[in-house]
């Protein structure tokens, strides 16, 4: 049957329960490979390819089975890809399709999946990756062309990708396509991924959810704008397989793979409304490892008795679910029974356009496994499975309507700290713009009104970094006019320590011993301080110096939302990073990190949205937070400044009440125990209250003539930081 006759089926196939849904069985392709030079030339398999059926005639079994294609030995690797192709058009709409090779151990799997032999590969014009990085696609698909019998399945795919995404950019220029290649390998039972580093592979695990179905959590996804990029991954991922001399094939695959395209296409037409979508598609393309009896004659190490364990208790649960999925009874099917399984549960009973291609080799000695693996083929060939596109509402309102009123919120709050407005008065405003922001709920916010909102943020990005540098100039002026104090040299080193976030500093002064009369904030806890609402709480002709109390907490909703904020944003820009490309140098690509996020989306309420969609939240939802941190900065400096001046302004006006100082100390502490290093503040000082008066002559050494001298200069020290203080408010 020609590949115009297997689409026209397809066709016939399609039962629409809903508008695009289809019903299709899984398509069952035998390959019967050529004899190798070694092997002993019998003629016990014939294969009728006109009308796709298989004999076996040995002197014990007579058998005849038909099949949707059977492919003879010199039906090369162009003319199998033909009968896969009309398929891939349905790729850019949003349809699954899975393509896995089953079969014996040394029965051609790897060879129709990949190619020919790997070394006959690199050394090919197509595959050495300088050439190739210069070649132009065309150049590449020529030789592919000219030299029918070298790539298989999965390059031949990649290519045909590329060139569906082409076609349909001439169509629309504006449309956006995203590929994303993952690798991935399933030996002894664990799932590793083939494109990470290889020196220490980490064990991944499965989970599932509604909108990815099945996923590898932590996989690599490699962006990909090119299919020469695709290629260059799965020959770096190949070669890091598993792969072990048997007594079958000098190059077995001791291993499952799993190449993974996953496409994403946004109409830009649509872009305008709405409700525009999103079309999903996911490829896989397996070379199943091949199954090998055990040979009681043969010496066989621990390593690889193992493997060969794993692998047949993999593709017997492999039959199991076939044979479930595939009988009348409603059987409970083993997916859970092994890895391989459970990763192509959703190619075997889900939305998937499914093919086998079962390898059989044309040996006489491997009958046996060629009966079992038609036997399989037969079966696979009855599961029917529902394919429809997949396709996803972009117009995440409830996150743009949420990011709306967060930056409404931000806009204002930072309005209102830049015009030094009373927090009590803040307080009062944060309601209302509550209340205002409650009434934004209602208000219907377009999906175009996210890049203006984009706009702005960066705006207020801006003026925040404009503000906190003042500020920060403002302070280290404060600490340079003073140079010449001893301990307002230690306020500076202990404000730069804040400032720079630097704890070199606080570790040298304090390795040093020199705790007397500071304190020091501990930086690496100072993230959570927050700045109290503020009131006068002491004036003179001079001076107005204002004081936080426990009364209000107009910041702590806003503490809580970075909070709540920084776990939902896990949700879109965990593991996103740049990749070096290995394999050339000069390629970059863009990689994202299978993770909880769909979990997460979905236990929030939130509908999938686009690569591009996601990117741009997550730049959003980025700036937000650094603002939200900057925001803080700010109130760290303030609540910083207030200590000071509440702390030198308590010492002068109670220079001798040690019962006081106590209690300040620890109402102090307990009330800014993120801040303040316990202990270290006033200890000094109690013990020069408690040191006995040496001779009156000595007024250099006489503690009271001390604080008097201290007096003045804080009275200096106080004067500069209100004013300071009242400039910055
Ligand atoms: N259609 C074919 N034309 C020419 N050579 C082939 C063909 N199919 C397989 N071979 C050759 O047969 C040998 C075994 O093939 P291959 O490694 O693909 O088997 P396999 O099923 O993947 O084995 P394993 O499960 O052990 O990995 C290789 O040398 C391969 O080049």
């Amino acid at each position: 049957m020609n590949s115009q006759n297997n689409a026209s089926l397809k066709q016939d196939q399609q039962t629409a329960n809903s508008q695009n849904e289809k019903k299709q069985n899984v398509q069952v392709y035998i390959r019967l490979r050529p004899f190798l030079p070694h092997e002993e030339q019998e003629d016990i398999i014939e294969i009728k390819s006109q009308e796709n059926k298989i004999l076996i005639k040995d002197s014990l079994h007579l058998m005849e089975s038909k099949f949707d294609q059977a492919f003879d030995p010199s039906q090369d690797q162009k003319q199998v890809f033909e009968h896969f192709k009309p398929y891939l058009s349905d790729i850019l709409d949003g349809y699954n399709f899975t393509v896995f090779a089953y079969g014996q151990t040394g029965s051609g799997k790897t060879h129709t999946m990949f190619g020919a032999d790997w070394e006959y590969m690199s050394g090919h014009q197509a595959f050495t990756g300088k050439d190739l990085k210069v070649q132009h696609q065309s150049t590449f698909f020529e030789s592919l062309e000219s030299d029918h019998n070298f790539a298989g399945i999965i390059p031949r795919t990649i290519y045909e990708v590329f060139r569906q995404i082409t076609l349909k950019r001439e169509q629309n220029p504006n449309m956006q396509i995203s590929v994303y290649v993952s690798f991935i390998q399933i030996y002894n039972e664990k799932i590793y991924d083939l494109l990470q580093d290889n020196l220490k592979p980490v064990a991944l695990s499965i989970h599932e959810n509604k909108q990815s179905g099945m996923y590898v959590e932590g996989l690599s996804e490699y962006q990909v704008a090119h299919y020469y990029d695709s290629l260059q991954l799965m020959r770096r991922g190949e070669k890091n397989r598993a792969i072990r001399t048997t007594s079958m094939n000098v190059k077995s695959s001791r291993s499952h793979t799993i190449f993974q395209l996953q496409i994403e296409r946004i109409d830009d037409s649509e872009y305008q409304k709405e409700k525009k979508t999103i079309k999903r598609s996911k490829i896989n393309l397996c070379d199943l490892a091949g199954s090998e009896k055990i040979n009681k004659n043969e010496v066989m190490g621990g390593a690889h008795f193992n493997e060969l364990r794993s692998i047949n208790l993999s593709l017997t649960t492999l039959g199991k679910v076939i044979h479930s999925l595939s009988s009348s009874q409603k059987l409970p099917i083993p997916y859970r029974e092994s890895k391989l399984t459970r990763i192509l549960q959703d190619s075997l009973s889900g939305n998937c356009q499914t093919f086998i291609i079962a390898n059989i080799s044309p040996c006489s000695d491997s009958l046996e496994e060629t009966l079992s693996t038609l036997k399989f083929a037969e079966r696979a060939q009855h599961i029917t499975l529902k394919i429809k596109p997949n396709e996803i509402n972009a117009s995440d309102f409830q996150i743009v309507q949420k990011l709306q009123r967060e930056i409404n919120y931000l806009k204002d709050l930072l309005h209102m700290k830049k015009k030094g407005i009373n927090p009590n008065d803040i307080h009062q405003r944060l309601l209302k713009l509550q209340d205002e922001n409650e009434r934004l709920k209602k208000t219907h916010i377009s999906i175009n009104e996210v890049e203006k909102l984009i706009q702005e943020n960066r705006q207020m990005k801006l003026e925040i970094t404009k503000i906190q540098q003042n500020t920060v100039q403002s302070m280290r002026g404060i600490f340079d006019d003073s140079k010449t104090d001893k301990d307002t040299l230690k306020t500076i080193g202990e404000s730069k320590n804040l400032i720079d976030q630097d704890n070199n500093l606080f570790n040298k002064m304090h390795n040093q011993g020199d705790q007397s009369d500071h304190f020091f904030l501990n930086t690496s806890s100072s993230n959570q301080i927050t700045l109290p609402p503020i009131q006068q709480i002491y004036s003179n002709d001079n001076i107005k110096i204002l004081l936080g109390t426990s009364q209000e907490k107009p910041l702590s909703s806003y503490n809580h939302s970075v909070n709540s904020y920084s776990q939902r944003g896990a949700f879109v820009s965990s593991g996103k990073q740049m990749m070096r490309n290995n394999l050339d140098k000069k390629t970059e690509l863009p990689m994202r990190i299978r993770g909880k996020h769909n979990e997460i989306k979905n236990e929030k309420g939130f509908l999938e949205m686009s690569n591009a969609e996601s990117i741009r939240m997550e730049s959003k939802r980025k700036e937000k937070l650094r603002i939200l941190e900057r925001l803080n900065d700010l109130e760290r400096i303030q609540k910083h400044n207030q200590d000071k001046l509440k702390r030198e302004l308590h010492l002068l006006e109670n220079p001798n009440d040690s019962e006081n100082n106590d209690n300040y100390k620890s109402v102090s502490t307990s009330s800014t125990t993120n801040i303040v290093k316990a202990g270290s503040f006033h200890s000094n000082r109690l013990n020069q209250q408690n040191t006995p008066l040496r001779s009156s002559s000595n007024q250099l050494n006489n503690p009271i003539s001390k604080q008097m001298k201290k007096y003045e200069s804080n009275e200096l020290k106080i004067k500069m930081l209100e004013k300071r203080f009242l400039q910055k408010l």
